[in-house]
């Protein structure tokens, strides 16, 4: 079997971060990924204090082994004009008789409250995304005891995370679904091999290699450019435990997830997901959409009465460029089949 890398050192036994999935993954996830020997991880960014206990508890009581907590570091714009984007979804409400909703709770950043959900749970890794919190947090969270993750999508990025001290670094790679987490500058997407290969050569972190790793194969080559883990994402949504609807559940292992692109309809800032209506209809990128989180809300109502309809027209369907790839397994087994895959590859020269 070969070793966890910079996963070993919270009980992990095999080389594999469960990447956290806010909207698809959760408690039932997590719980088979950490049977399987895997970092876990509960994706905590769309979710309160309470929520976010609860979730961790509900975790430990089933399985004992290494937990991530998740969380996004953005910046929260002052709620924009929305006019705009309404108009331009006044046609959509109509054909499908929508009415604007209640607010829909919005992604937050970690704060004063999320690093006390920290402290009390006291998980093994705390991953972030966007960024890193400011420094009094971030040392709050260290003093918990938790390990911390950065998310990196160039070696500049992956620099500023190493000068604060984080203690792997996630290569993100443009194969990666969901939200493209730069922080910096926005920039041309890099390839995951380039990211990883650069990274590594910078040689400061342990690096988790993230973006289109779907099989052992993937999990070996990362590896095999120096990286410690990967970072499986799109993989684990066709585990029976992810809480994907049904049509998108569908798309998954079929030619028609290779149809995907970068939007920032669903949102406000870029993230790969496969195409459906809205963005064919639109275009993937308008100018009208309101910045990030606020862009999700108008879209609500609307994504509530087609996905009751067993349509994923305004879904975000978030996905990685091995979306066609992914095969059904419960996380258990999944998690055990990628790590005998790339055992089974390990040392074989390609
Ligand atoms: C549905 C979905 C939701 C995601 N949500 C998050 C999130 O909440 N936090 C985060 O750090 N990354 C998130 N990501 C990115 C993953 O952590 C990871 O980088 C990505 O899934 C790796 O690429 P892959 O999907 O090709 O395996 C998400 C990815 C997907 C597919």
């Amino acid at each position: 079997m070969s070793d966890a890398g910079v996963l070993a050192r919270f009980g992990a036994t095999v080389p594999i971060v469960q990447a956290p999935m806010a909207g698809a993954g959760g408690v039932a996830l997590a719980i088979g990924a950490i049977r399987g020997g895997a970092l876990g991880s509960l994706p905590c960014a769309m979710h309160d204090r309470a929520q976010v206990a609860a979730q961790a508890a509900e975790v430990r009581a089933a399985v004992c082994g290494p937990l991530n907590l998740n969380f996004f570091c953005h910046a929260l714009p002052d709620p924009p004009d929305e006019s705009a984007w309404h108009a331009l979804l006044a046609p959509y409400y109509e054909r499908e008789g929508a009415v604007p909703g209640a607010p829909a709770p919005l992604r937050r950043p970690f704060d004063d409250a999320m690093c006390a959900a920290v402290e009390s749970i006291r998980p093994d890794v705390v991953s972030f995304h966007f960024g890193l919190p400011d420094i009094a947090l971030l040392d709050r969270v260290r003093a918990s005891g938790a390990a911390v993750f950065g998310n990196a999508t160039t070696v500049a990025e992956a620099r500023w995370l190493v000068e604060r001290g984080v203690d792997a670094v996630i290569a993100q790679g443009e194969e990666a679904g969901g939200h493209a987490g730069w922080f910096l500058d926005r920039h041309a997407p890099v390839p995951l091999a380039a990211l990883v290969r650069d990274i590594v050569a910078a040689g400061q972190a342990p690096v988790i290699a993230a973006g289109g790793i779907v099989d052992g194969a993937g999990i070996a080559e990362a590896l095999r450019l120096g990286a410690s883990a990967a970072q499986v994402g799109t993989a684990y949504l066709a585990a029976p435990e992810s809480m994907i609807a049904a049509a998108y559940r569908a798309l998954l292992g079929t030619a028609a997830a290779r149809d995907a692109a970068f939007t920032t309809l669903f949102s406000g800032r870029e993230a790969r997901g496969i195409r459906n209506r809205l963005m064919r209809e639109l275009g993937p990128i308008r100018a009208e959409v309101p910045a990030f989180p606020y862009a999700s809300a108008a879209l609500a109502p609307l994504r509530a009465l087609a996905e009751a309809d067993g349509r994923s027209d305004y879904s975000p369907l978030w996905a990685g460029s091995g979306a066609a790839r992914v095969r059904s397994m419960h996380a258990e087994e999944l998690t055990r089949t990628l790590a005998a895959e790339a055992d089974a590859l390990a040392g074989v020269t390609p």
